[in-house]
């Protein structure tokens, strides 16, 4: 049999630790992305074994409601439960501090506020994702309103950021949110403070969120692999 792929091997792995981690009789925040994906699929293994009963899931993204009716996991809206016990989302750069950006599947607007609300955020990333310092890496995603595109891209430049339109694969011209905005990738080369940051993109008219989150993981769960055997850690 052929091996599988280092990172997807990583991700499977750590998807399994978070979803373990789920109680029964919880409300559970699916979140977006190809690592998360395992979670929500080892979530529905386990609801069909019967080991874990009643949860209901509150979706992230288009992508996370498709893949929990497929996975057979019950969901919910924000409207109808009042607290969500656990989230389980990526991250595509974590700092030591267990800050993150995220958003390169576009979704980090709704993520903010699913994650957010959770009384525990487990984060799930493969070791690749590890940086000292946010921006490192990664370009950091802004929603934004199709009309204030030209404005907000001058905005982010001017502090000091390269800044791209995302543009769509498999489909011409740029990349439309689950919410119907465009999503600017700004790259810094570090950003000294996350807070200060997340705080000062979020005030220029016509963002409608950014993808820092600061101080809102509670647990971040690593994925690593040597020799072909995963193995995942706490942070
Ligand atoms: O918008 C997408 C999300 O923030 C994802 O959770 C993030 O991009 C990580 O995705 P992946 O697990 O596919 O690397």
């Amino acid at each position: 049999m052929a091996e599988m792929d280092p990172v997807k091997l990583m991700k499977q792995e750590v998807g399994r630790a978070a979803a373990a981690k789920v109680q029964s009789d919880t409300v559970v925040g699916l979140g977006t992305g190809s690592t998360t994906a395992f979670a929500i699929q080892f979530l529905g293994d386990r609801l069909a074994s019967g080991e874990l009963k009643n949860i209901k899931g509150v979706p992230t993204s288009f992508q996370a409601s498709v893949l929990a009716k497929k996975y057979g996991i019950p969901l919910t809206t924000l409207d109808e439960v009042d607290k969500i016990d656990i989230a389980i989302d990526g991250a595509d750069e974590v700092d030591p501090q267990f800050n993150l950006i995220k958003g390169g599947g576009a979704a980090h607007t709704r993520e903010k506020i699913v994650d957010g609300l959770a009384e525990q955020f487990i984060v799930v990333v493969d070791s690749s994702k590890l940086v000292e310092k946010l921006g490192s890496t990664f370009a950091l995603p802004v929603e934004v309103l199709p009309m204030a595109v030209a404005p907000v891209t001058r905005a982010l430049t001017a502090l000091g950021a390269t800044v791209d339109l995302r543009m769509g694969v498999n489909k011409d011209g740029p990349v439309i949110t689950d919410q119907g905005n465009m999503v600017l990738d700004a790259k810094f080369e570090a950003i000294a403070n996350p807070a200060e940051m997340e705080a000062h993109i979020n005030n220029i008219p016509g963002v409608l969120e950014n993808g820092l989150f600061v101080g809102v993981a509670t647990e971040v769960l690593v994925g690593e692999v040597k020799d072909g055997q995963a193995s995942v850690r706490s942070l």
